[in-house]
């Protein structure tokens, strides 16, 4: 059975096993007849062996076809369309690079991370800049490089990006970023389309209204239309087309007052991936279709010329490419309370399940064949009792030295690491085809120390 990607589905249970532990295989992820995990071609001992542990491992394959899914499922509706990966899920300059070979532009949200693509060489052109906060500096930076696109956030950005531009005497396209006042059904923590959110600009109290007219004033500003992006790790699309009939009813209102026709609706990122059995997404072409199904009818519904359908995933490009490989160490076994095994990294490598309580599948990558003896909670090696990486997971008894694998990695986590601890951030390598290239290196105690004064 394939997954739609081309890839064959496969789900792997141990055998002898009673308590259903198992890993899904995204990708080119198999098992070799020595039972070990490979990834691009290559097994993940070796890997670690090679790069050492903890280890970023991006299935490069899987990326690529991943982004090639959203060009043909948006080829398939018809409409005008522009793709962009979401930069903040995992950016470095190979990865840049890659979004450029496939066709997809680039949603930067910082300073930083315009630098990196800026670095890599990738087309300002095709940068999109977000934030909420979008510092002077910033945008000057942004301005200079020829950016293509500002998602305008704020009243306060209107002004300013409009002065900066004219300081600079380039024109600035751009969207004005709004919350529809739709609630996603995710974390709290992730959901960013409501009435009550810092980012964008209300609909219904009419803020929204407030900062496209003052935008549509502005000089300097040439405005393509609007965005919205309701939440991430979002199964569904009952929250899009929520959002997309209150915005359209919007535009229609502005139409009318000052004749504006959106040519752009971005409709952000927010595809859910699956992490563990519990996620069901539903295939990317069926829910595109059912977004385009829903602009179609909601344009026509007001009278409003269909706009291009913008997009911006992040999640859904790299997450299910991404894998952790660790070293475990300690076992420690409580009796009648719990068991623990602990890994050479931890929240600084693998903040969402503290932070969001989320859920991963584990396997031992050197005995993916191995019969779960018990379940065990990953834990990594930082002084909270909150770093854990996944909670009571059946694995055959860990020993120590064996190579623990996380599957579904790839996005938020090296994004979101940190040195806390002063921890070293893992090296990132990418396989494809039986190579390996290292595209981001393990940092050094000598990079702890790099910027500090005496
Ligand atoms: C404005 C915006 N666009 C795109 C994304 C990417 O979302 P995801 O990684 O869920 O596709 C995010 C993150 O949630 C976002 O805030
Ligand atoms: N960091 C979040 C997503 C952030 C979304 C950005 N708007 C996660 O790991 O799920």
């Amino acid at each position: 059975m394939e997954d739609g990607r081309g890839f064959a589905r496969r789900h792997v249970t141990p055998e002898h096993c009673s308590r259903l532990p198992s890993m899904h295989l995204s990708g080119s992820a198999h098992i070799n007849p020595a039972g070990e995990l490979v990834i691009g071609g290559l097994p993940a001992p070796e890997l670690a062996e090679r790069f050492g542990t903890p280890l970023f491992v991006y299935d490069e394959a899987l990326i690529r076809e991943q982004c090639r899914r959203f060009h043909r499922a948006l080829q398939k509706t018809g409409l005008d369309h522009q793709v962009s990966y979401a930069s903040k899920a995992f950016l470095c300059r190979a990865l840049a690079r890659l979004m450029a070979e496939e066709g997809l532009g680039l949603d930067v949200v910082s300073g930083g991370e315009l630098y990196t693509a800026l670095a890599a060489g990738f087309d300002p052109a095709h940068i999109h800049l977000h934030g909420n906060n979008k510092l002077d500096s910033e945008l000057r930076r942004a301005l200079a490089a020829g950016v293509g696109c500002y998602v305008v956030d704020s009243l306060d950005e209107v002004a300013r990006l409009n002065t900066l531009a004219g300081e600079l005497g380039t024109r600035a396209r751009c969207l004005l970023r709004v919350t529809p006042g739709v609630e996603a059904h995710t974390h709290d923590f992730i959901q960013t389309g409501a009435a009550d959110s810092k980012f964008g600009l209300n609909l219904a109290s009419g803020q929204a209204s407030e900062a496209l007219r003052a935008m549509l004033q502005a000089e300097w500003l040439d405005v393509l239309g609007v965005h919205f992006h309701i939440g991430s790790q979002i199964f569904g699309t009952e929250g899009t087309r929520a959002a997309l009939a209150r915005v359209l009813a919007w535009l229609a209102g502005e139409r009318e007052h000052s004749g504006f026709a959106a040519r752009v609706l971005n409709i952000g990122g927010g595809f859910g991936i699956r992490y563990t059995g519990a996620d069901q997404p539903q295939p990317l072409e069926d829910l595109l279709a059912e977004v385009a199904a829903a602009l179609r009818a909601g344009a026509a519904e007001h009278r409003l010329p269909l706009p291009q359908l913008w997009l911006e995933p992040g999640r859904s490009i790299v997450g299910e490419a991404g894998w952790t490989l660790y070293t475990v160490g300690t076992v420690k076994q409580i009796p009648g309370v719990r068991n623990y095994v602990s890994v050479d990294g931890g929240m600084s490598d693998h903040l969402r399940t503290a932070l969001y309580g989320a859920d991963y599948e584990v396997a031992l990558a050197n005995r993916m064949h191995g019969a779960p003896q018990g379940t065990y909670t990953v834990v990594g090696k930082l002084c909270e009792s909150g770093d854990v990486v996944a909670r009571d997971k059946p694995l055959p008894e860990p020993r120590h030295g064996d190579l623990l694998a996380v599957s579904c990695t790839g996005a938020y986590h090296y994004a979101m690491s940190s040195r806390y601890n002063a921890m070293l951030r893992p090296a990132v390598v990418f396989v494809k085809d039986g190579e390996a290239r290292e595209v981001v290196r393990r940092e050094t105690y000598d990079d702890l120390l790099r910027g500090q004064l005496d």
